[in-house]
């Protein structure tokens, strides 16, 4: 068990909002890369066959190559800052934590974690205690539970909770698929693109995939995508035949869920099309899977295969229509919670009650 802060009588409970990401390397280098892919690859939510067979290919082959290969394709979506999935979730925190202090008093403290690398899910878990909180909200950036991703957070999560002798009260935000307030802010951050650049012949929206046999075990990741598209396409007002969803990032030779978005990119070059527009609705943060695989690869796969105009639409980062969900979903996961904290005056009361008790010094 870890070591924990002494027992105070009358101390302020506090209410923490912590935020999840997927997590990613500390830098753009095979170094950094290494042990990144460990960590990830060898979750058994992420990589579904038998633990021996997985445990040869993953030392064997996969951290001898991947490392290099995929340091280079970070390198080119690296910000002076750092890696723009950790900027942009680091300027989520700050702004949902501004939005909240005009709602809520006292305001909550909001930090992010990322389930792989830093800053980890127990160091911070760790600082949030050390700060007085006694009642978190685990919110994971995931808007279509996955058990790869919003599951595996949650094994991260609980295995920390386990290692403590005082756990703080916990709640857990689940998905946010069909939530209004995402949904609104998808269109809108696509109409913003729109209004500026004008419209394609067709949207691609590009969630992450997941291996095919996911969704006959249970998971509900593909009908929570498949949701998202179509209230997307309906607040958008858009025909069947102007969008189409599709899964990008396939990894390994296992069939992934289909259509793949490189496959129908290529389709759509080879008749002609003249524009069209991939945004990634499953992402709330650019990250190397948007940057890179769409905003270069794709392009240059739809290029080369014929058609003419590519744009890519950035994910939300820090749209204002989307903080402003967030802190809805926010406030409505707290319900229960706010208003229910002792006051500075009855605070100091137990511990003047304590005191005269002889239960502190
Ligand atoms: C949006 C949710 C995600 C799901 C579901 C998901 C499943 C999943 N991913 C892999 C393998 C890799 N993914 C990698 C990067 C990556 N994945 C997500 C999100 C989901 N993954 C994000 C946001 C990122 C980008 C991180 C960043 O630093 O920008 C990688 C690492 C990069 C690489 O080497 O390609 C791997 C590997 C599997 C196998 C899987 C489901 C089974
Ligand atoms: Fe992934
Ligand atoms: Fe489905």
């Amino acid at each position: 068990m870890l070591p924990e802060p002494p027992y105070q009588h009358g101390t302020l409970s506090k209410i923490g909002v912590l935020l999840i990401n997927l997590g990613t390397p500390d830098a753009p280098t095979a170094k950094a890369l290494r042990p990144y892919l460990k960590q990830f690859l060898s979750n058994s939510r992420v990589i579904e066959i038998p633990r021996w067979i997985w445990w040869l290919i993953l030392h064997g082959i996969i951290l001898n190559t991947r490392p290099r290969k995929s340091a280079e394709k970070y390198a080119q979506i690296w910000m002076p800052e750092g890696s723009p999935l950790k900027i942009h979730t680091e300027q989520q925190a700050r702004l949902l934590a501004r939005a909240l202090e005009e709602r809520i008093k006292p305001a909550p403290i909001v930090e992010y974690a990322m389930n792989i690398g830093n800053p980890s899910i127990a160091q911070v878990l760790q600082h949030m205690k050390e700060r007085g909180c006694d009642r978190i909200l685990v919110f994971p950036l995931f808007p279509q539970y996955a058990s790869s991703s919003s599951g595996s957070a949650m094994d991260n999560l609980f295995s920390e909770l386990k290692k403590m002798r005082n756990i703080p009260a916990v709640r857990t935000v689940k998905h946010f698929h069909d939530h209004p307030g995402y949904i609104a802010a998808l269109a809108q951050n696509i109409r913003d693109y729109w209004a500026e650049h004008g419209k394609p012949d067709k949207l691609i929206l590009s969630f992450h995939g997941v291996p095919r046999k996911t969704l006959d075990k249970g998971d509900p990741y593909h009908c929570e995508c498949q949701k998202t598209g179509r209230l997307l396409a309906k607040a958008l007002e858009l025909y069947t035949e102007q969008y189409q969803v599709c899964f990008q990032s396939r990894f390994g030779n296992a069939k992934w869920l289909t259509p793949y978005t490189a496959v129908t990119l290529k389709e759509l070059g080879k008749l002609k099309t003249q524009r069209v527009d991939v945004v990634c609705p499953g992402f709330v943060s650019d990250c190397l899977e948007t940057l890179e695989e769409i905003a270069i690869e794709g392009k240059k796969t739809f290029i080369e295969a014929g058609g003419q105009e590519f744009h890519f639409i950035p994910c939300l980062n820090e749209h204002h229509d989307w903080i402003k969900a967030l802190s809805e979903m926010t406030y409505t996961h707290l319900q229960g919670w706010l208003g229910s904290e002792p006051t500075e005056e009855e605070t100091e009361q137990s511990r003047n009650l304590a005191l005269e008790m002889g239960a502190i010094e």
